[in-house]
């Protein structure tokens, strides 16, 4: 930032406590449970303002939807008061603008669930939400939850697209910051323990939680600020505690992994950023059977030649960004990532990684 000290024209800058609200995206497959999840936090004693959206913008069974959260079979174009001061509505014209011109109509909230539909690819979503800080929005997004029918899901999962791409169940896990793998009363407990390694191979890093009805503690699902305060530490935390193992070097089948990468030294800023580009924009970046990568989401940390301070690096879909951390003196220029999505090649994505250090 330019040194405006001089210039005698430009007025104090005054400090305004706009308080951001945070948004939770809450996805699953079709009758997964988002909806008795809504539920049930709207029913928990949590002391917020909820507002609850329900995203049309995939097409199809909205209007099943709202009524069934209504349970009286109202439609909601308008909004809606809930148990506990919280409020509903759907949004048709979906995005951030829409949302921020309802809070300017209704009062502010102290938080925002939005569910989306079963068929709904949430990372474009998601990134809609993750706005740049310099945007100025007065929502945040705080992280996505997936919900799981344990008893579908490996079916769900199993299944194949005619054209080869992504089917929904798979990016809504492989996206998701937090799993509830719901419905566990309708299975038994062997096949509950394959589904969790399964879902483990696909997303290592989802705090993963298992329940009926969706029950499970509020504190496990808000306010995780899994994109916007992730510090370092945090995620040093992760790294840490996920102590999953990864022999696959070479991933060759079409499901969705995990794979942490460590390199040592300093990155070059201009070429990892174009490394990032190639592997999200241009998706340019291939496996050994020269089938292109696709990233659901990445976190990182890592240390530029140009700064002293570590940098964490997000990204979901399209969008990344950096935040610099404040903690870092003491370590030795260490550069961690992981990589969720598809055709990910642990050798590839390193020697790329390695081709960003400054030598
Ligand atoms: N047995 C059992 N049924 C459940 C559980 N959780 C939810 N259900 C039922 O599953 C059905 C679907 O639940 P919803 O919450 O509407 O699912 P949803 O994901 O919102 O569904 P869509 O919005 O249609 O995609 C409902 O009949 C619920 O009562 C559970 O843990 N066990
Ligand atoms: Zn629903």
């Amino acid at each position: 930032m330019g040194d405006l000290s001089d210039d005698e024209d430009v007025p104090d800058l005054v400090e305004v406590d706009v308080k951001k609200v945070p948004i939770t995206i809450i996805t699953g497959y079709l009758g997964a449970g988002k909806t008795t999840l809504l539920n049930y936090v709207l029913t928990e004693q949590h002391g917020k303002k909820i507002a609850v959206i329900l995203n049309e913008f995939g097409e199809g069974d909205s209007i099943e939807k709202s009524m069934s959260i209504g349970e009286k079979g109202e439609l909601f174009e308008e909004w809606l008061e809930l148990r506990n001061g919280c409020l509903c509505c759907s949004v048709k014209d979906n995005g951030v603008k829409a949302i921020e011109d309802l809070m300017t109509k209704r009062g502010k909230f102290d938080y925002i669930l939005l569910e989306t539909t079963g068929l709904a690819d949430p990372g474009p979503i998601a990134s809609m939400f993750w706005l740049d800080e310099e945007l100025c929005s007065d929502i945040y997004l705080d992280g996505v939850i997936t919900v799981v029918d344990s008893k579908y899901c490996q079916k769900n999962l199993d299944e194949k697209k005619p054209d080869g791409s992504l089917i929904e169940a798979a990016r809504q896990i492989g996206l998701a910051d937090v799993i509830i793998v719901n419905k566990t009363d309708l299975i038994q407990e062997q096949e509950l323990r394959s589904l969790r390694e399964n879902i483990r191979t696909c997303n290592g890093f989802a705090k993963m939680i298992e329940t009926t009805r969706a029950r499970t503690n509020i504190d496990d699902i808000l306010d995780l600020h899994a994109y916007s305060g992730l510090g370092s530490d945090k995620l040093e935390k992760l790294f840490k505690d996920r102590g999953f193992n990864e022999e696959v070097k070479h991933q060759i089948d079409q499901t969705i992994r995990t794979v942490t990468i460590d390199t040592q030294g300093s990155m070059c800023k201009n070429y990892f950023e174009n490394f990032l580009q190639n592997l999200l924009w241009e998706k340019n970046i291939k496996n050994c059977k020269n089938q292109v990568t696709e990233i659901l989401r990445l976190k990182g940390i890592l240390s530029f030649d140009s700064e002293d301070q570590c940098f964490v690096i997000q990204a979901v879909h399209q969008t990344y960004d950096f935040q610099a951390t404040t903690t870092c003196g003491d370590r030795n220029r260490i550069n961690r990532f992981v990589f969720i999505g598809r055709n990910l090649d642990k050798v590839i994505l390193e020697e790329n990684l390695q081709n960003c250090l400054v030598k």
